[in-house]
Order: structure tokens, then sequence, then C-alpha cells
């Protein structure tokens, strides 16, 4: 599903939290929503979702204005943190009652997912009882069960186990690999968003900053290594010309494909330089969290 927004302005009383010109989100594959703490991106998934209403400007999803056509939303399922669900009722109940809102609930296919997910246990039980992560997998449940055609997830991992956490990737994965949905997704995890995302948006104090293509950025992505002694790391590389920038945090950033990294290990090692970490550096680094 194609999302298009235009002048989408977002006030929590006077702070202005989304000030979006112009979005397109084309249909199909995943695209990743990034940006600090604060940056806008629930508001701008509750505002796709109509659970935030009170903006301007204009947000279409295939080409409905989602807040004249809610129900083009039936074929949209959000997983965002604290969303409601009716606490004193089972999770049975909660299941029916939101796969009823969207048309028919089918009981069986409910039950071959929620056991796939690891909470068919606890579904006679209250929400009440439940605990984050089984609360979260309600939710995710709920945003699954009606096939949707896009699929926004705010931080979907986490809070959830790792066995969760690896189903769900696995389960994702499948669905962005048959074509048939558009997935947007946030996370402060860049290896999450470097997994599915072809292409990224960061939003920076409501504001779309860049638009990152991770498909081409991928092939500029540098290797950062921080060792026992950068200084002298430093100076070796200098000796050896070998092009280098040091990081204001002291780490060293390298061209990954450069063959000569091989050469400067040996000197490293028989300078006795242990390196302690060495991290990939993209495009998106320092843009998640
Ligand atoms: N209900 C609210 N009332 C007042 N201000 C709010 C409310 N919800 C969000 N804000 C403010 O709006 C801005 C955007 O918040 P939002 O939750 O969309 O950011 P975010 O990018 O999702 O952050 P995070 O990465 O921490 O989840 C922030 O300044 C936040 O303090």
């Amino acid at each position: 599903m194609q999302i298009e927004i235009n002048n989408l302005v977002v006030t929590y009383k006077n702070n202005v939290a989304l000030d979006l010109k112009n979005l397109t989100i084309p249909d199909g594959g995943a695209y990743g929503i990034v940006g600090h703490n604060g940056a806008g991106k629930t508001t701008l998934f509750k505002s796709l979702t109509n659970i935030i209403t009170n903006y301007s400007g204009e947000i279409q999803i295939d080409g409905q204005n989602v807040r004249d056509n809610p129900a083009i939303l039936n074929r949209v399922g959000i997983v965002l943190d604290g969303m409601s669900v009716y606490m004193n009722q089972t999770g049975w109940f909660n299941l029916a009652y939101f796969s009823g809102l969207r048309g028919e609930f089918n009981r069986e296919q409910a039950r071959t997912l929620a056991a796939e997910i690891g909470i068919e246990a606890v579904l006679d039980q209250k929400v009440k009882t439940y605990s984050y992560g089984m609360k979260k997998k309600l939710i995710l449940l709920i945003a699954l069960l009606h096939q949707p055609e896009l699929l926004i997830l705010d931080e979907p991992f986490r809070g959830l186990d790792l066995e969760t956490v690896q189903w769900f990737k696995n389960y994702l994965q499948k669905l962005i690999s048959e074509g048939s949905m558009t997935l947007l997704i946030s996370s402060h995890v860049q290896s999450d968003i470097e997994m599915f995302c072809k292409s990224v948006f960061v939003i920076d104090h409501g504001q779309l900053r860049e638009t990152i293509d991770l498909a081409t950025e991928s092939d500029k992505k540098l290797r950062v290594v921080n060792t026992t002694d950068n200084a002298k790391v430093q100076a070796i590389l200098t000796e050896m010309a070998y092009e280098h920038e040091v990081l204001a945090d002291g780490r060293i950033q390298l061209s990954i494909k450069d063959p000569k990294w091989r050469e400067v290990q040996m000197k490293l090692i028989d300078a006795e330089i242990e390196i302690n970490e060495i991290g990939v550096l993209s495009a998106l680094d320092n843009k998640l969290n």
C-alpha cells in the first residue's frame, strides 16, 4: 500500500511533534523510520492509523484520505508500545473483538498463530495478568491475524524473548519476500533496520531530514576500530599513508574494502596492539539513538 503525506503537522499543546511537508512511501517492501528519542516516529504511526486525528494536512493510503475513509485501515496492522486492549477481558475476547471489527474471525487460524508466537496457553486468561511481553505478543497477533497489506511496527522486538524475536524476524522476512506487504518499521537497533529495509526515512525534531537508500549506501560502509592504543595505531596508519579518520570518541574509521587492512593488522600484531572492537559504520550510524 502506498502512503502519501502532505503538510502533516501534529501539535501537542504548543509543541509541534511532527511537521512533514511531503513524504511518499512506495507500495511493497520494507521501510525504516528512524530518529532519536522524541523525534516523532510514534506520532507519525498514530497519525497514519487514526489514533491521532487532530492534525492539519493530509494522509493518503492507496489514494484514500485516511481520516475520511477509516475503512482503509482494515487492511493495515499496527503494533505500538502500550497499545490499548481490554485488560479485564481474556486474550481470546480481544482477538475475537478486534478481528471482528475487521471482518471474519477465524479461531483456528488465530490458534495456530498464537501457538507459533507462544501465547496460546494464556489466551483464556485476562490480559491484566499478562507480562509486558505477553501483552505485546497479543497485540502482534491482533495485527497479523487479518493478513495486513500494510504492517506498521513501532519498536516491534523490544520486550520480546529471543525465541519470539527470531520467529518474528523469520516471519517478517517471509512476508516481505512474498511481496504482498508493505512494512513500516521503527527501531533503535541498526541491524534490525538494515536487515529488512531498502530505504530509511530519518526524522529529526518532527521533520524529514534525510532519506537513505540502504541498497546503494551499503557499498559505502566503513570499518571502525577501537584498539588498546588508538594513538599508536593512528601513527602507524599515517606512516603507512593509509587513509583514515579519527572519530570524536577516539575510535578510528577506515574503508572496509581496502585490501591493505590485512597488512595493517599484521603491523598491529607486531606492535602488540590488540583490537578491542571492530564495528561497521553505515549511513545509519548515529541516527537511531
Ligand atoms: N501525549 C503526548 N502529550 C504531549 N506530548 C507528547 C505526547 N506524545 C508525544 N509527545 C511529544 O511529541 C514528540 C514526539 O514524540 P514521539 O513519541 O512521536 O517520538 P518517538 O520518535 O516515537 O520517540 P521514541 O524513540 O522515544 O519512542 C516528543 O517531543 C514527545 O515528548
